[in-house]
């Protein structure tokens, strides 16, 4: 069914879809326009990683742009001559925050540039891989405007006041390193291995439990919108719930059988 779904796909305006083993490969698909991300892509996006998250053949989602541009922000050109009320009316860019609803885990690898909305929607997913010409920044403040798609509040949590204020008051962007310093991304790789490697540890978090998976991925998503006494009982509350599924006694009685453990996704 899924197929026939991902065929539908190809015909999306926006983006590309892929199936790799058991990872779906997302690739935005606006070259001329740096994929500036406009209401049709982001449309497309929600649709897709619903549709993905809703299907069991699939256990994690690479998102990736181009090697110039993961994204170069939301698209200016759309918004430009929106009014306060206008944008206050139709709640402009609230339904980016879809895609932080998804349970199965996420990889951005960001070549090239990821800027204001691009940055910020590579900041939702779960682990972030940089290609070694990545460069990040919120150059909002350049516009005359702010961040508006949680950037400022997540950035902060990712790197600190000091760095997240450097960041959005001056509108520069960083580079790879630095943003590896920073500790934004997980890892660093060539431009032309960025995909590869993505997909290569998105194949190994889809052949775990994908409910497994899912849970360790809240909670620690989780942990950003409470307090720490919370976080550890919220935290609790999870790990005793993997005692109702299947999974975890397959993975706990094939580690004392020293056999390898068959997932069921139960
Ligand atoms: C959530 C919010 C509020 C936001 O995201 S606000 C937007 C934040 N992002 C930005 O400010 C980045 C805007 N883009 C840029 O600064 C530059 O395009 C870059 C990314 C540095 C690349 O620079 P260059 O290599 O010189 O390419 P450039 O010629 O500018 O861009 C190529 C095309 O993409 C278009 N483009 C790039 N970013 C765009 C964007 N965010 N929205 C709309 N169009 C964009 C650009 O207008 C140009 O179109 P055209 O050929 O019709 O003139």
């Amino acid at each position: 069914m899924f197929r026939k779904s991902l065929f539908r796909f190809s015909t999306y305006n926006f983006i590309n879809v892929t199936q790799k083993g058991k990872v779906a490969l997302i690739q935005f698909n606006r070259p001329k326009a740096m994929n500036a991300l406009c209401d049709g892509l982001i449309k497309e996006l929600n649709q897709v990683t619903q549709e993905i998250d809703a299907n069991p053949e699939y256990g994690s989602i690479v998102i990736t742009g181009n090697e110039k541009a993961f994204a170069a922000g939301a698209d200016i050109k759309e918004m430009q001559d929106k009014s306060f009320p206008q944008v206050q009316n139709i709640q402009m860019l609230a339904s980016w925050e879809n895609l932080t609803n998804i349970k199965k885990p996420i990889l951005a690898a960001v070549n090239g540039y990821a800027l204001g909305g691009g940055f910020e929607l590579a900041m939702m997913c779960d682990i972030i891989y940089a290609g070694e010409n990545a460069k990040f920044g919120l150059p909002e403040i350049t516009l005359g405007t702010i961040p508006g798609c949680g950037g400022t509040q997540r950035l902060i949590r990712a790197v600190g006041k000091s760095k997240a204020m450097e960041m959005t008051l001056t509108g520069e962007f960083i580079d790879a390193q630095t943003a590896l310093s920073y500790g934004l991304v997980s890892k660093v790789v060539p431009v032309q291995n960025l995909v590869d490697e993505a997909l290569k540890v998105a194949e190994k978090i889809a052949s775990f439990s994908k409910p497994v998976a899912a849970l360790i991925k809240d909670t620690i998503n989780e942990a950003e919108n409470i307090g720490l006494r919370e976080g550890v009982k919220y935290e609790r509350k999870a790990f005793y719930s993997t005692f109702a599924t299947q999974d975890r006694k397959e993975g706990m009685s094939a580690f004392v059988e020293k056999r390898k453990p068959s997932w069921t996704d139960n």
